[in-house]
């Protein structure tokens, strides 16, 4: 059975060269390798997961005005964001995750032991550079660990999709490694980037955003990259 949702309005890949679909490929690769679990979703520091929520609940708990009918989780993985910080606040949650074998346990990891909390709403198993959100649909989009898994074009136009599918009230949310130096910096082994934290600034201002809130996440054990919370409201 396909999880796809057939009434998806969905954007037909463009034109990409073949480096760019070599990047995509081997990121779909690697990750079809890695097991469906919360350690495999945070590269086996599985015990940051606790933490990594702590940080997101009070950087979102400060967010004023903020709509609570439906969330999504962009590169949700297994959903552990979806359980852990976005069930129990919003009423649903969407999903987009581009490995079905994610997705699949997604939707028994996201309702097992969570029983007091919103539902889990359409999982799109697709990639993020080929999702187009219905217009106005979500007060939260939630994007964690996975725009650097976006070539820069792709980027710029994802962050503008996403603009079109918030709500009045809604927020675009990146969390995101960023470098300490001023250049991007490649991994060849996931197949993805780590950006500046300017870079991506720059982006989401240049797809019709403004900035309302920039935190980095605490207590993270050093040698990991540095890892920001912006919180992002459509400009007029
Ligand atoms: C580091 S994991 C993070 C998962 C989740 N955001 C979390 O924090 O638990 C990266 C996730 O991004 C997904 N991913 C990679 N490239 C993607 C793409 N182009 N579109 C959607 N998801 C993608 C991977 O399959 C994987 O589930």
């Amino acid at each position: 059975m396909s999880l796809q949702n057939v009434n998806l309005v969905t954007q037909q890949p463009e034109n990409r060269t073949t480096a760019e679909n070599d990047f995509y490929g081997k990121a779909q690769k690697y990750w079809s390798e890695v097991p469906a679990t919360v350690n495999g979703m945070l590269g086996g520091l599985g015990y940051l997961n606790k933490i990594d929520i702590q940080g997101s609940s009070i950087f979102l708990k400060d967010i004023k005005d903020l709509g609570k009918n439906h969330a999504l989780d962009c590169g949700a993985g297994i959903g552990r964001i979806t359980k852990n910080l976005l069930m129990p606040r919003f009423n649903t949650t969407d999903i987009v995750e581009q490995d079905a074998s994610f997705t699949g346990r997604a939707r028994e990891y996201c309702t097992e032991g969570n029983e007091h909390v919103g539902s889990l709403g359409e999982i799109y198993t697709m990639g993020l550079q080929e999702f187009t959100p219905s217009p106005g649909k979500y007060d939260v989009i939630w994007c964690q660990w996975v725009l650097g898994h976006l070539t820069e074009n792709d980027l710029l136009s994802f962050f503008r999709r996403m603009r079109n599918g918030l709500s009045n009230k809604g927020y675009l949310i990146v969390k995101e490694n960023v470098t300490s130096s001023s250049v991007v910096e490649e991994d060849k082994q996931d197949s993805s980037v780590t950006r500046p934290l300017k870079t991506y600034e720059a982006a989401i201002k240049e797809a019709g955003f403004r900035i309302v809130k920039s935190v980095r996440q605490q207590s993270f054990p050093k040698g990991l990259y540095p890892v920001y919370m912006l919180a992002c409201r459509p400009t007029q």
